[in-house]
């Protein structure tokens, strides 16, 4: 996807990436009260560096949506403490919460458009709330119209648009009041494949270009896999896994990190090599140094590749292969045990992530 040329809105001039921007510290929401009441978050901490595409996973009613809510204050906590930009989100009053808002940009499944406005319309609508001066709505709109890719439908009505158009729109929309943080609630769920990954890049690109630090959530690991730098797994309004993808992804004990990049090697071959195999996982162009004949050459060992697969994620390409590693005839003592931890030692040096499984 190409974002046009505009160089929009206010990059992020207030701090350095990857900082805390978003602290959520043991929040908890409950809805209703005695025996219909509902615990949606239930002591949740979390912390949202400044630049990152943070997605948020979840089943049905896990309290993604809660979650998200409680960023700009559409829902109130009822415990613990949220720090917004370095302000305290339960603790600011309605005017400040109303300038916050203006700070935070949000985009919807449905992409909530006016149907009898146009594209420039429905994204200047923000602006004439705020009583923008027309000659700076027409400007800013034009940037942000630009820079979706849209410059050519700006007088279209959203039903002459399709979903990936519309929520274009809606992207637009929410960044013509030049936002630090941009909430997403299941943006791409209506799109179709292909659309979805359009707008996960159009998103990836704002984040580029504005700095703007995107909350996500989505119930699709395709999408956390495509878009997010980090990612959390809500589970019963409880945080079950959370850290930057690419370490949960090497991280074994990890839910996510499996479920991102499935570890793929059955019972049977597990049980029938056990003592013999080795899993290595690889991150970017590691994989390609010739290192199964050099672990054949300084181990004396034969090396034989049971399973490999590859996937991009997070933008880096992660290959893991899983091992048999055995003696090779007049090398290593056929007799003593296969040297697996010194391999896998050997291997981790080098920068791969190796262990006997
Ligand atoms: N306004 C509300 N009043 C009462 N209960 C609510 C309210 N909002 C959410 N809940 C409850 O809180 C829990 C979490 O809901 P939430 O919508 O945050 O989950 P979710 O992970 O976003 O689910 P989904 O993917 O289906 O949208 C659910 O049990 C839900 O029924």
């Amino acid at each position: 996807m190409t974002a046009g040329t505009a160089s929009t809105g206010r990059a992020d001039d207030a701090g350095a990436a990857g900082e805390p921007l978003i602290e959520f510290d043991r929040v908890t929401k409950s809805f209703g009260t005695g025996p219909e009441q509902v615990t949606a978050l239930n002591g949740v901490s979390l912390t949202v560096g400044r630049g990152d595409i943070h997605a948020v996973i979840g089943r049905s009613g896990a309290g993604k949506s809660t979650l998200i809510r409680t960023i700009n204050g559409l829902t109130g906590i009822s415990g613990g403490r949220l720090v917004v930009d370095g302000e305290d989100i339960a603790a600011i009053g309605p005017g400040a919460l109303r300038r916050k808002r203006r700070d935070i940009g949000m985009i919807f499944q449905h992409f909530n458009l006016y149907e009898r406005r146009t594209v420039a319309q429905n994204v200047a609508f923000p602006l004439e709330i705020h009583r923008l001066p027309q000659a700076r709505i027409r400007e800013r709109v034009a940037r942000v119209i630009d820079l979706v890719g849209l410059s050519d439908r700006a007088g279209h009505y959203p039903a002459q648009l399709s979903g990936g158009q519309k929520q274009r729109v809606g992207i637009a929309r929410a960044l013509v009041t030049e936002p630090r943080i941009l909430l997403s609630d299941e943006a791409t769920s209506a799109l179709d494949s292909e659309t979805t990954l359009q707008i996960l890049h159009l998103l990836q690109d704002i984040r580029d270009r504005l700095g703007v630090t995107i909350v996500l959530i989505t119930h699709e690991l395709d999408v956390v896999k495509h878009a997010a730098t980090h990612a959390t797994l809500l589970e019963h309004g409880t945080v079950a896994d959370s850290g930057r993808v690419r370490d949960l992804v090497l991280d074994r004990s990890s839910t996510l990190g499996a479920a991102l990049f499935p570890h793929r090697l059955d019972q049977h071959g597990r049980h029938e090599h056990a003592g013999e195999l080795l899993m290595v996982t690889f991150e970017g162009n590691l994989a390609a140094a010739p290192y199964w004949s050099q672990i054949a050459r300084v181990f004396g060992v034969d090396v034989t590749i049971v399973s490999v697969s590859s996937d991009r994620i997070a933008g880096t390409w992660f290959s893991r292969f899983h091992l048999r590693i055995t003696p090779a005839p007049g090398g290593h003592d056929e007799d003593a045990p296969v040297p697996l931890t010194p391999i896998a030692a050997w291997l981790r040096e080098r920068g791969a992530d190796a262990v006997p499984v």
